[in-house]
């Protein structure tokens, strides 16, 4: 993990629109001590216009490549950013982050995002005509699988818990809350990867330091995914009882 995390001590979130990136971005920029940079209004600064202005003028390609323009140029650091949802379409933007820190895809189910997104074009989603959320959404998933070092799935979690299961899987844990319960405070869930999942109740005992901060994770060397090594994190230091956290660690070589 130290590679990446030291090499601009960023935090780019990635997902789906309205997976939480902004709202969570902000909080976990409070806690850890970083900046907060939202693509989103980088954009609406630079050229005075709403995103779903832009979108509906420019097209969904020339909406992307302004994106990725803006985003490729973010000069930060120890910043927690949250991009757009499209920003994967920019390679070039991509690996600006991967330069920048460590990139975290925020996962949630196609139900859950379709309830939190509403009207798709009051809300400027950035979609091919014709394209339907669904299809967008497993399109998406593919690319946000693709660039992500770690992904975290929030299904059912607050954004106090989504935010406790960032820092943790970056090695930066908050102090502990009290009472927190069950799977709550694991903050980590399980994904139906067929990959190794990190058994509950294991975490508390494990690697974490008094201060709340986490040992490294070990790298098991495990499996591969889009020609990187997937690294899932050390089962020792990821969740509470009677959780089924999990976390997947993608390093990059
Ligand atoms: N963990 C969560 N549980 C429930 N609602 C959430 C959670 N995180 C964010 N939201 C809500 O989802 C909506 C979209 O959040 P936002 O931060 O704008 O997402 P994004 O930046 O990914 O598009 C907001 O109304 C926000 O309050
Ligand atoms: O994913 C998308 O197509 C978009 C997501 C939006 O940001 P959020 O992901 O922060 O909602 C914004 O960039 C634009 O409206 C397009
Ligand atoms: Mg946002």
């Amino acid at each position: 993990m130290a590679d990446a995390a030291v090499r601009g001590g960023c935090i780019t979130l990635i997902g789906m629109p309205a997976c939480g990136k902004s709202s969570v971005g902000v909080v976990l920029a409070k806690k850890t001590g970083r900046q907060f940079i939202d693509g989103d209004l980088l954009i609406q600064g630079q050229t005075g216009k709403l995103l779903k202005e832009l979108i509906q003028e420019l097209g969904d390609e020339g909406f992307r490549a302004l994106e990725e323009e803006i985003n490729a140029g973010i000069q930060a650091e120890r910043a927690v950013i949250a991009p757009g949802g499209s920003i994967v379409y920019g390679e070039r933007a991509m690996r600006r982050f991967h330069e920048l820190g460590q990139v975290v895809y925020l996962k949630l189910s196609y139900p859950a995002i379709r309830r939190r997104l509403g009207d798709l074009t009051a809300r400027g989603v950035s979609i091919k005509p014709g394209q339907t959320l669904r299809q967008l959404y497993d399109e998406r998933v593919q690319l946000y699988e693709k660039y992500a070092d770690i992904v975290v799935d929030e299904t059912g979690m607050n954004t106090r818990q989504v935010v406790e299961a960032i820092a943790r899987a970056v090695g930066e844990a908050l102090p502990e809350k009290k009472a927190e319960t069950s799977t709550g405070s694991t903050g980590l869930r399980g994904r139906k990867t067929g990959k190794r999942k990190a058994a509950a109740g294991r975490a508390e005992s494990g690697g974490r330091t008094r201060s709340g901060r986490q040992q490294p994770q070990s790298s098991t060397g495990k499996g591969k995914r889009h020609g990187k090594r997937v690294v899932e994190a050390g089962q020792s230091s990821l969740s509470g009882s009677g959780g089924d956290g999990e976390l997947r660690r993608q390093r990059r070589k």
